[in-house]
């Protein structure tokens, strides 16, 4: 980050993000929306899962933020969604795009283009679903990556540059652009894959930065994807196998701060 940008630093974010605990509309499916919510919790804002179509709209338009994960669909959830970003986009509220699995069936893809068309804000992804968002061949297996993020990353540009929205690939490091500037971060554990739900917990938290810097998609999403990077080394020294990683990572995003944010997330400026 250059000096101009400092007060977008994650350290700052992060701080400013608890200081206004906005509250984020999170659409998130069965498997993930407790650890999402209390990752959303620990960190410092204030989530709500809403996902009627009668109501999305309305309460998009009141939160600080919209995100529309669609890792467990039904045609009910799909008009929920789309009423959601629909009144999101509306009342000039950012919100994120999480393609769980969006390859899988034309159920999802239809689902995808349909939300896609609605203009995402940031599209947060595994190295698989972003390539083949982007229209490439990916190797991916259901909900998890097949492919290193190495490889998504041209496709992250295009998705961008064509979508005209941050796009963030994640995995063993993470890979961030706008389409121009581009960062990767490095830290995170192995076990992080390990436990579900972990990717669909990042994009909630990715809203909850966003409702804090509306006009700074690009940056909100580092410091969303930072946080995650540092709890996640944090957590590993005390953790024996993914079920005590799971309870050390609520607590190290719960602890974190500016300094712990520094020593243990990499942020590496590409452009
Ligand atoms: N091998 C790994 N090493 C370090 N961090 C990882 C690894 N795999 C995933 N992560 C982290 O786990 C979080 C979820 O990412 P990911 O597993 O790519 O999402 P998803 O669960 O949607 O597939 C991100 O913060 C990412 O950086
Ligand atoms: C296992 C599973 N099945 C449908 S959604 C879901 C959770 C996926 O979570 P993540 O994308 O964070 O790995
Ligand atoms: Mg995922």
């Amino acid at each position: 980050m250059t000096d101009t940008h400092q007060n977008l630093s994650p350290a700052r974010l992060l701080t400013d993000m608890r200081d206004a605990a906005p509250l984020v509309h999170c659409i998130t499916n069965y498997v993930a929306m407790n650890i999402a919510a209390n990752t959303l919790l620990a960190a410092g804002t204030s989530p709500a899962m809403v996902h009627a179509p009668e109501e999305s709209g309305e309460f998009a338009a009141i939160a600080g933020a919209l995100t529309v994960n669609i890792g467990t669909l039904s045609s009910e959830w799909v008009a929920g969604m789309k009423e959601a970003a629909t009144g999101a986009s509306a009342a000039q509220k950012p919100w994120v795009l999480d393609p769980v699995a969006h390859f899988a069936t034309g159920f999802r893809r239809d689902a995808v283009t349909a939300l896609l068309a609605l203009k995402p804000t940031i599209i947060r992804g595994n190295a698989s679903e972003i390539i083949a968002l982007a229209g490439g061949q990916s190797a991916g297996q259901g909900v998890d990556s097949g492919d290193p993020v190495e490889q998504a990353e041209e496709a992250a540009k295009t998705l961008a540059q064509n979508q005209k929205c941050v796009v963030a690939v994640t995995g063993s490091s993470d890979f961030v652009t706008d389409g121009s500037a581009a960062v990767r971060i490095h830290g995170g554990s192995a076990l992080m894959p390990k436990i579900t739900a972990m990717g669909c917990s990042l994009t909630a938290l990715v809203g909850a930065f966003a409702a804090t810097a509306p006009k700074a998609p690009f940056e909100a999403t580092i410091a969303a994807l930072a946080c995650f990077a540092a709890a996640g080394k944090m957590a590993e020294k005390t953790a024996s196998g993914p079920a005590s990683f799971a309870t050390a990572f609520l607590d190290a995003l719960y602890n974190l701060d500016g300094a712990a944010l520094e020593t243990h997330a990499g942020i590496e400026v590409l452009s």
